[in-house]
């Protein structure tokens, strides 16, 4: 696995999971913001009924009771005015609502529905808790609501003078509601509930669409983080990296005078060529040789004059390679060539015009130089050192011949 791809796995790692971590986070915080946003109003609004409630019964209610045996006025009920006021409240906030619901109103708009039958049920029979109220959620979709509801107990004495019987009852007030509903309440009896409906759709859509920006800019900075980090990794450590890797490799694989590999390199492409030769049944060849007299030239010219020789021969070597081949300084002033896909007589043609362009001109400063040549054919047999074995036995014999020819090496024995 690269490093780039290793590093980009731990990165996306992390990424991945501060990003759930973040978006985990913010999700709850803005989802429970919008519900104690929701929470808080329907305090205010439930706050509000119970202020305007209290109003009628201090202030209003004992100002307009002389008028009672003359005319009803509904105003004086503080449920009456609760409901109304809060309902203009809800001409301008829609789905806010606030309503005393009872199980037998005197005024029928009162009845409690089946859903707010239950809740005062579990009011009366003790199942909504010892707390003052209770609250919870109501309705789906747009119409999902927080509701907070609390006990409707009677607990004035006043107050059983409009809902024991018809026959204590104001007369006014029964000609306005009839002698059917809101009697037979008792004291200390649970007959209804203040219940205030809030709209949490709206909060929570807000929270949703808070959430997404939020999620939008985070993931975007995170992909530049990333790229940006990746860049880095490139400019940092990756080619950095290449370079010195690059490095290595020649100071591991190459001759630096020469720029041709080196021996431990040539042995490598050597055996491989070997095992791509036997898999095909084809030829290989090496050509190996050593430059004549060449301590003669370093005693003659020095030993700079005796580097550019060995530099300039092996650009002559190179001029006549085909790519395929590889061509190694193999120690001190010896080079050998690997040829590919070469039987002997190529390889044997090859060596001599190698030999021919080494002698053919002169070298700057030292005048003509030449070289000895050993080839031998790899017969499939013998390993890479019998191979090169026999091609330094061919060169031993060139150089015993006179030099600057070309020797055949002999068979395997
Ligand atoms: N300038 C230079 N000389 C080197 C280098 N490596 C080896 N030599 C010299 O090459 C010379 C090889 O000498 P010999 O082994 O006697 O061979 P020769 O003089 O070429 O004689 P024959 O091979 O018999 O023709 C020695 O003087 C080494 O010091 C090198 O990198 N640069």
């Amino acid at each position: 696995m690269s490093l780039r791809l290793k590093f980009n796995l731990v990165l996306a790692g992390v990424l991945l999971l501060a990003v759930a971590g973040a978006g985990l986070y913010v999700h709850r915080f803005l989802q429970q913001s919008a519900i104690e946003e929701v929470q808080h109003n329907s305090q205010i609004m439930m706050h509000a009924a119970m202020a305007i409630r209290d109003y009628t019964t201090e202030l209003v209610k004992p100002h307009l009771d002389v008028t009672l045996a003359e005319k009803f006025l509904p105003q004086t009920v503080p449920a009456y005015a609760a409901t109304e006021t809060l309902r203009r409240l809800q001409s301008r906030f829609p789905g806010y609502e606030y309503k005393e619901a009872v199980l037998n109103p005197t005024n029928l708009r009162d009845r409690a529905t089946e859903w707010e039958e239950r809740v005062i049920s579990d009011f009366r029979e003790g199942r909504a808790g010892a707390g003052k109220e209770i609250s919870g959620e109501v309705g789906e979709g747009v119409h999902r609501a927080l509701y907070v509801a609390r006990p409707i107990t009677i607990r004035q004495a006043q107050c059983m003078a409009c809902h024991s019987t018809p026959a204590v009852a104001p007369q006014t007030m029964l000609k306005v509601y009839g002698d059917k509903n809101g009697f037979g309440w008792g004291m200390h009896e649970t007959v209804g509930i203040q219940v205030v409906k809030v709209p949490m759709y709206f909060p929570l859509e807000k929270a949703r669409q808070t959430f997404n920006t939020v999620m939008t800019a985070l993931v975007g900075s995170f992909l530049l983080l990333f790229v940006a980090l990746n860049l880095s990794l490139s400019s940092l450590v990756i080619e950095p990296m290449a370079r010195l890797n690059r490095k290595l490799e020649d100071l591991a694989t190459k001759d630096f005078l020469t720029d041709l590999v080196n021996r431990r390199r040539f042995f490598e492409r050597l055996e491989a060529e070997m095992a791509n030769t036997r898999i095909k049944k084809g030829s290989l060849s090496v050509v190996m040789f050593d430059i004549d007299f060449f301590k003669r030239i370093n005693d003659t010219f020095g030993h700079d004059s005796g580097d550019v020789v060995l530099k300039h021969t092996a650009l002559r070597v190179r001029e006549l390679l085909r790519s395929s081949d590889c061509a190694a300084r193999f120690g001190g002033e010896e080079f050998i060539i690997l040829l590919k896909e070469t039987p002997l007589d190529a390889a044997m043609a090859m060596a001599e015009a190698v030999r021919a362009r080494i002698a053919g001109a002169p070298f700057d400063a030292v005048g003509h130089v030449s070289a000895s040549f050993g080839v031998a054919s790899w017969d499939h047999q013998e390993d890479s050192h019998a191979l090169i074995k026999r091609a330094d036995a061919a060169l031993y014999v060139a150089k015993s011949r006179g030099r600057n020819c070309v020797v055949r090496a002999q068979g395997p024995a």
